[in-house]
């Protein structure tokens, strides 16, 4: 039987009295942009951080490809494939470009102090570095010291570093807060180009119902923690629950 790329299956957290996340189920296929929305407090950052390993669930499971995941460290669920986006906490604000994607492959890659293959590693991974920095364009700031870069470069990278981690699923919350219009499309289009590869997925929670529109392939709906509703964006957005989610609000600017 295949698994889907990650599921959660009752998934639960309380915080003393409250359900922050109630019983969650879902699975969230390969080569698919799942957007996550919900009114203020739904608790869509908390199912991302039961996701990620930030907290650890009160009932229920994480699993990727089959695999439960859900009372690992959150280092030990980036190796099992969940790479998750924090608005720059990420980066080395001393290092340059070049080195914080460095530091990224040269994890990953998990070389070994063989003193024969260490030339040709240095090689490689510095050509993969590079690659990367072509790929997003910033090849041009390479040894810039990452403090000195400006904002929207900064976010750049740290989605440049991410997709250098090579995740199988990607997780973004709300990636183009705080930007400016012409940084925005930049982190959109590098978030749109994931979607080639159907051998990954892509989480992102959103408000913005431009961003929405653009990306997704499915919306969930969360609300009191709960999931209310799952589907194509057309139809989730005009279903009526989504409408009493929302009450009061306009649905074409989901806060
Ligand atoms: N560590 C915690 N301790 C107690 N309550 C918490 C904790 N983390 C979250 N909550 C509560 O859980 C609920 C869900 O919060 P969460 O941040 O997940 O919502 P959200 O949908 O991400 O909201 P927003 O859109 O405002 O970011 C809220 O009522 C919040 O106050």
């Amino acid at each position: 039987m295949s698994h889907p790329l990650l599921a959660t299956k009752d998934l639960t957290v309380r915080f003393g009295g409250h359900v922050a996340v109630d019983a969650i189920s879902c699975v969230f296929p390969a080569g698919e942009l799942t957007a996550i929305v919900g009114p203020n407090g739904a608790g869509k950052t908390t199912y991302f951080n039961l996701i990620s390993g930030q907290i650890t669930p009160t009932a229920g499971s994480v699993q990727v490809a089959g695999e439960e995941i859900s009372r690992l460290p959150v280092a030990r669920r980036a190796e099992r494939g969940i790479g998750r986006a924090f608005q720059l906490t990420n980066l080395f604000p001393n290092l340059t470009v070049f080195e914080n994607v460095r530091l990224v492959i040269q994890s990953k890659a998990k070389k070994g102090f063989d003193l024969f293959s260490m030339a040709d590693d240095h090689v490689q991974i510095r050509e993969d570095a590079d690659q990367v920095l072509q790929n997003v364009n910033l090849l041009a700031q390479r040894d810039t010291i990452v403090s000195a870069l400006p904002h929207g470069d900064q976010r750049k990278l740290e989605v440049a570093m991410l997709i250098a981690l090579d995740p199988l699923i990607y997780m973004f919350d709300e990636p183009t807060a705080g930007m400016s219009a012409d940084e925005a499309p930049v982190v959109l289009e590098l978030i749109e180009q994931l979607k080639n590869d159907q051998t990954k997925c892509v989480l992102l929670v959103e408000h913005k119902m431009d961003v929405i529109r653009t990306l997704a392939d499915r919306i969930i709906v969360l609300h009191n923690g709960a999931l209310v509703a799952d589907g194509d964006p057309s139809t989730v957005m005009s279903s009526s629950i989504v409408q009493e989610a929302y009450m009061g609000k306009a649905l074409g600017h989901v806060e």
